[in-house]
């Protein structure tokens, strides 16, 4: 709608007007102070969320949303992030400018209109988390993006990155860099690893299942492993100099010596009392996998890459709490940045990648680079046994294309059909999301109503959507006049994104699995291995089982029954909503158990300060009576 130039709309985002004559420049870009929204403890959110006032439709109301501060951190964060471009955009032509930290103004042709006809042109306003102009730099990027997540993600919480836009737009170059210009991705890889520094289990022995469960792996089974590793990266043959210049830059913005990190230089960024206690180890694992042409393929496999084979295609399946995963992806444990990073660029050589009219090397597919964590305590007898396994996923999506642009024919014009239809799927589910949150509507049976099946990168993201994962869009913008209308699509389609509510729909406990190792150890060599065992990450019940000792019941391969996330099996979702619910009560139970504990010990500490007042009082009543004896004599 709009009316005497104020601009309103009802979708995403748009908000407030502006008058003409602001015309907000990059120039102004706001400073970068006081980023992080204060992460409030996992119980109180999980609280908040059942709260009916957030999901009252009067309370949901656009403004409101945004201004929720309570609100602010369970929705997906978005950054925006504007390229730079070489040519000199007069105030005409310009399609989008900053006005603060948060906002951009778009501006749009009106219909049958030129460009360049200033009265004719439509402004928008659209808020994000943080707007990142263009002379913002990858540490900066990294900076405001993603150190809070790697924060969450080494106490255990699962955390999703992805990049989205229109071709040509910065997305690989926002997440893997280019040349020594680094992205999120290897300056995550060295931040983690200067985090968890000396607290690596460097075994192997402890591997993550399915999407959150563990494997144990016999010595055998590890050697396999690590020789498979190490071919792979022998294979890629990756350029010695690249990996000299990554160290170099890497020391450049960490410091591997202490226990804080600093990225970007001139500040603490990680409060080393956000980690676990420090009996907690880690052990890391990575993966990469890619979605093209709606087929799921393994790029750290590569016997599936030699000409003479056709690739394999890797199926998606579901595990018994409906979280989607990619059957048989090979997942390989890492000791240090480095093997991470080689692992990376091995596994980046085998992506699809094409030159269009449009960019020279565009990525013909969507790639998930996955880095996960079995978080190991110590138990009796120095033995580690694993707690969580959770995960951190970078999604560098392809890019939306118009046919007009890329000029793309015959096979390419087939491929960015697919992409466009995935990305299209992508969104019609974010608008639903939206849409049902915004109506009150919650929990299991909302997300059944969602089309998350329409594709597999929708299928891929409904375990991210719909748990407790901290989900972080970074939506790149090209601000040349040519690919005007893109930019404003983009801009549109995240404005909804930004209002996502990211929540579980129920809290589940599953029973902590302590292995059986067998014989103690006395340090962390290689311990005596247990046959191949599997077990349930004890993610979301680490609380109640924290104090406990003795290990708890193995839990057998039933915990892993899986089936292929493609079909639907009604009945089979029934079974797992009972098992669900019988696990909620199994957890109400022992919270019950706790809270009687609590109240047994709290009536015996007021017994005992009755106790003792009585006392008080007694000696009160005596030096009285004294006091009163005196005074008489
Ligand atoms: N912020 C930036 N600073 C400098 N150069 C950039 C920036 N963003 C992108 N570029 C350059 O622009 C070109 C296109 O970027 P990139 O390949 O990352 O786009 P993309 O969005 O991933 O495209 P596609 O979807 O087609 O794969 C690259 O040459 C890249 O180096």
């Amino acid at each position: 709608m709009e009316a005497d130039g104020v601009i309103s709309s009802s979708s995403g985002n748009l908000t407030g007007s502006v008058s003409p004559n602001q015309r907000p420049s990059y120039v102004d870009f706001a400073s970068t102070s006081g980023l992080y929204p204060s992460v409030q403890p996992f119980d109180e959110r999980v609280i908040k969320r059942l709260d009916p006032e957030l999901f009252d439709e009067t309370h949901c109301s656009e403004e409101n949303l945004v201004a929720d501060v309570t609100a602010e951190d369970e929705k997906l964060k978005t950054f925006l992030r504007i390229r730079p471009i070489s040519i000199r955009i007069d105030d005409a032509r310009k399609v989008i400018a900053i006005q603060d930290s948060q906002t951009v103004v778009a501006y749009s042709n009106l219909k049958n209109t030129k460009f360049s006809q200033e009265r004719n042109r439509r402004q928008t306003e659209f808020k994000f988390t943080k707007v990142l102009g263009p002379e913002c730099g990858q540490s900066d990027v990294f900076y405001e993006c993603v150190t809070s997540l790697v924060e969450k993600f080494l106490k255990s919480e699962n955390c999703l990155i992805f990049s989205y836009g229109a071709t040509n737009s910065g997305k690989t170059y926002t997440m893997q860099g280019h040349g020594t210009e680094y992205g999120i991705i290897p300056r995550t890889l060295d931040a983690i690893f200067n985090r968890i520094n000396e607290r690596q289990y460097k075994v192997g022995n402890i591997r993550p299942h399915l999407y959150e469960a563990f494997l144990h792996l016999n010595p055998s089974e590890v050697d396999t492993l690590y020789e498979k590793r190490n071919l792979v990266i022998q294979e890629a043959s990756i350029k010695q100099e690249l990996m000299t210049s990554y160290r170099l830059s890497t020391s450049g913005f960490s410091d591997k010596s202490g226990a804080t990190v600093d990225l970007v230089g001139g500040g603490q960024l990680f409060d080393p009392n956000n980690m676990h206690s420090d009996s907690t180890l880690y052990s890391v694992w990575v993966s990469y996998a890619e979605l093209y042409n709606e087929r799921v393929y393994d790029l750290l496999d590569n016997s599936t890459f030699s000409k003479s084979k056709r690739r394999k295609e890797l199926k998606l399946m579901q595990d018994r709490n409906g979280f989607v995963y990619v059957k048989d992806l090979t997942e390989f444990p890492v000791t240090s940045d480095e093997e991470a990073y080689k692992l990376f660029l091995a596994g980046r050589k085998n992506l699809q990648f094409a030159a269009t009219q449009m960019n020279m090397h565009s990525s013909r597919s969507h790639s998930f680079f996955t880095i996960r964590v079995v978080s190991l305590g110590i138990g009796d007898g120095l033995i580690p046994y694993p707690k969580t396994v959770h995960r951190l996923t970078f999604c560098d999506l392809a890019g939306m294309e118009r046919a007009n642009q890329t000029e793309n024919e015959g096979f390419r014009l087939k491929e960015s059909g697919t992409i466009n239809n995935s990305l299209t799927v992508l969104l019609k589910v974010i608008r639903l999301l939206r849409e049902k949150q915004m109506h009150g509507k919650h929990g299991i049976g909302m997300i059944e109503t969602i089309p998350f099946r329409d594709s597999k990168l929708t299928h891929i993201f409904k375990s991210y959507l719909t748990s407790s994962t901290h989900v972080c869009m970074v939506v790149n913008v090209n601000p040349d006049p040519f690919v005007a209308e893109s930019t404003l699509q983009v801009l549109q389609n995240s404005a909804i994104a930004s209002n996502v509510i990211v929540f579980k729909p129920i809290d589940i406990n599953m029973p902590q699995y302590v292995p059986d190792f067998g014989e103690p150890i006395k340090c962390l060599g290689k311990p005596p291995l247990p046959r191949s065992s599997i077990g349930m990450s004890s993610t979301r019940s680490s609380e109640w089982h924290s104090s406990r000792s003795s290990p708890a019941p193995t839990s057998t391969d039933s915990d892993a029954e899986e089936y292929e996330a493609t079909t639907v099996v009604a009945p089979k979702t029934m079974a797992q909503k009972v098992a669900m619910l019988e696990l909620e009560v199994v957890r109400l139970k022992g919270l019950l158990a706790q809270s009687e504990l609590e109240k047994q010990k709290i009536r015996e500490d007021m017994l005992k300060m009755i106790c003792d007042e009585r006392v008080l009082w007694k000696y009160v009543v005596y030096i009285n009576y004294y006091q009163i004896r005196i005074t008489k004599a």
